[in-house]
């Protein structure tokens, strides 16, 4: 007793004393900052779990997968729930209503998604900036019609498939000593190599297909890979050519990503956001090693984009000097405005790229980039057409004439876009697209090796076809490869979630009167929508029947809004018609020479796990038996 007494006696003493004092107000202050007891105020009617301060949910999430906890939740809360995710509420959305409504009227995505995945300072932060993910009003737009011009009209789209083609025969030739029908072959890592080669070579014009020593490096299990190339990023941008110092340095941005290769700096900025100012300042002054390495990759691309596109620069100018032209052709002398199908040598980039599609417009002559085809909801109702929203305060209105996603078809024309936004672009071309595809194509692999059935009957319509598969036009009519297709993304989406910002406060009526308070972080669930047995029959069976015409009526979606791989509203995915052009491509390519199964590797049921992308947490492990079939090249 006497002892309490005396530490009490102690304790106030202290607190009398300046520092004491300084501890307390401190301590107040970070439980304020990690209680958050103003938000958790203005979320009071919306349902969801206790929450702990600065963890929030943080351990179930770890314990359960964040994708799983979130459908956990909803099924236990209802269809708009919160989740904590370390001090940060979300706003879990699982219905299609509601989800339409906020995608088409919160344009924007909240600029507190960076600080749960990286902590970039210097050039990379501006370049990270700039990027279609976060822009905002007038520089989105600019950047959307940017990426409409160049992936989603059918002439770019059918300028791009002599890549994805050439890579899915190297990608093939690359699988070959494998395929005895017994060696296991973990599909994930091999579909990472030919995502990021495609993937590359339609964002920058040059081969990104890896040298022997590269391949090795972008198959090894990510956490020994990012420490191997960390060295090597920055250094082999001037060493290397320019596609090698590439495709390591983009690896390495999204490896970074990986928590377990992640700076400190992210776990702080998690449990305190409200610091974030003060973590990144010490990022910049003390960086640890994770941090380094992240910012040397970001570097090395910006570095080497800079390069590529100051050697387009100078050919350009010299062009125009030599011809008295407008110097606009590229080495590979396609005019831009056609697009080229080859890439070119490695002084240049090819005409059709993505960034040659940029460069050319910063020119002012770019005549081809007016209209996009537009996102037509073919993948579903979700991805509906045209953009015909405002972004709540933060842009001009968006207008939606002809250009789908109202990035290219306004009257007037959007600003040009300055060298950071450029080389912005061009990494989160490779950052949006890389992952995604390869999950897409493992996870729809895995389904397949699962389902034999499955595989003959697709196996026979693409034999049946054939010459229809070689184009981007004929790979769309073939019904079966797309039921399968649509099917694998509603069971497994490679992107669990997406996210607006609640830009004004949303009234849902729909939802019981519950109002979604203005400067919410919205995350909507794809992965909730896509397994509601309120909306599919047998939600959790893998039926690619249910997107056949005959039979689609009674196993569908009862709301077409409920089936979203690709997000929804105006800034849904913009690389849609390219992803599913690449991986029915490479399925084909793949099922047309081997017989996929299973290997006895592979845990079974499938493990997924949230990273990037809604991933196989233990790769995708199948055996590959050499097919003869008829007509065979
Ligand atoms: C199967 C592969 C892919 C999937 C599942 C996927 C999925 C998504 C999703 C869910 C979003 C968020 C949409 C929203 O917020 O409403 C998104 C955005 C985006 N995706 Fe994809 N994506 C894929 C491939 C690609 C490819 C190949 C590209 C390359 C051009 C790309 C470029 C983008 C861009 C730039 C955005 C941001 C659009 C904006 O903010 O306006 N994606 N994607």
């Amino acid at each position: 007793m006497a002892l309490l007494e005396q530490a009490l006696r102690a304790g106030l003493q202290f607190a009398l004393t300046p520092l004491g004092a300084l501890c307390i107000i401190a301590g107040v202050a970070l439980t304020w900052l990690g209680w958050a007891p103003v938000t958790r105020w203005r979320l009071r009617n919306i349902p969801g779990p206790f929450a702990l301060p600065f963890l929030g949910h943080l351990p179930a999430i770890s314990a359960r997968d964040l994708v799983h906890f979130c459908h956990d939740v909803a099924r236990q809360y209802g269809p708009v729930a919160q989740v904590w995710v370390a001090a940060r509420p979300w706003i879990v959305v699982s219905d299609p209503v509601a989800a339409r409504k906020i995608a088409y009227r919160s344009l924007a995505r909240p600029s507190t998604v960076a600080s749960f995945t990286h902590a970039l300072v210097g050039e990379p932060r501006q370049v990270d900036d700039e990027s279609i993910f976060w822009n905002r009003g007038p520089a989105w737009k600019a950047s959307r019609r940017a990426f409409e011009t160049s992936v989603l009209r059918p002439d770019r789209l059918a300028a791009h498939m002599p890549a994805v083609r050439r890579c899915t025969e190297r990608f093939l030739a690359r699988l070959a000593p494998y395929a005895d029908g017994s060696t296991a072959v973990d599909m994930k890592d091999e579909y990472g190599v030919i995502a990021l080669a495609i993937t590359g070579e339609v964002a920058y014009g040059v081969s990104f297909w890896p040298s022997d020593e590269d391949a090795a490096l972008l198959a090894a299990p990510t956490g020994g890979s990012g420490a191997a190339t960390s060295s090597s990023s920055s250094s082999s941008s001037s060493s290397k050519s320019p596609s090698s110092a590439l495709v390591r340095a983009c690896h390495e941005c999204m490896a970074c990503f990986e928590l377990p290769l992640a700076t400190m700096y992210l776990p702080l900025q998690m449990l305190l956001p409200a610091l974030r100012p003060l973590w990144l300042a010490l990022a910049a002054a003390l960086p640890d090693a994770a941090q380094r390495r992240h910012m040397e990759a970001r570097q090395a691309v910006a570095d080497v984009s800079r390069r590529l596109m100051r050697e387009w620069q100078q050919q350009a100018a010299a062009r125009a000097n030599d011809s008295g032209g407008d110097g606009l052709l590229l080495k590979d002398q396609t005019p831009v405005v056609n697009g080229g199908s080859s890439s070119s040598g490695s002084g240049g980039i090819s005409s059709s790229s993505f960034l040659a599609a940029m460069l050319k417009d910063q020119t002012g002559s770019n005549t081809a980039c007016a209209s996009s085809s537009g996102t037509d909801g073919g993948v579903g109702g979700g991805g509906g057409g045209s953009a015909r929203g405002s972004e709540s305060g933060t842009g001009p209105r968006v207008s939606g004439s002809g250009s789908g996603n109202g990035g290219g078809g306004g009257t007037e024309p959007p600003p040009r876009m300055s060298e950071t936004q450029v080389i912005s672009q061009g990494l989160s071309f490779i950052l949006a697209g890389y992952d995604t595809t390869g999950t897409t194509l493992a996870l729809t692999t895995f389904l397949l090796a699962h389902n034999p059935t499955t595989q003959e009957k697709l196996r026979a319509e693409l034999v049946e076809n054939r010459e229809l598969l070689d184009s981007a036009d004929g790979l769309a009519q073939l019904p079966y490869l797309d039921a399968v297709l649509k099917e694998s993304q509603r069971l497994h989406p490679a992107v669990g979630h997406f996210w607006r910002d609640a830009t004004s406060d949303i009234a849902l009526p729909e939802m019981g009167g519950l109002v979604i308070p203005k400067g919410s972080f919205v995350s909507i669930s794809i992965y909730n929508m896509h397994r509601d047995p309120a909306h599919w029959k047998e939600p959790e069976r893998f039926i690619p029947e249910r997107f056949l015409q005959a039979t689609g009526g009674a196993l569908g979606p009862t709301d077409p809004g409920a089936y979203v791989p690709f997000g929804s509203g105006p800034r849904m995915c913009v690389g849609y018609k390219m992803a599913i052009m690449v991986v029915k491509s490479v399925l084909a390519g793949l099922l047309l020479r081997y017989r996929v199964a299973l290997h006895p590797r592979q845990p079974l049921p499938l493990r997924l796990k949230t990273g990037l992308t809604l991933e196989p947490a233990d790769g995708v492990w199948v055996t590959l038996q050499p097919l003869l079939l008829p007509g065979a090249k």
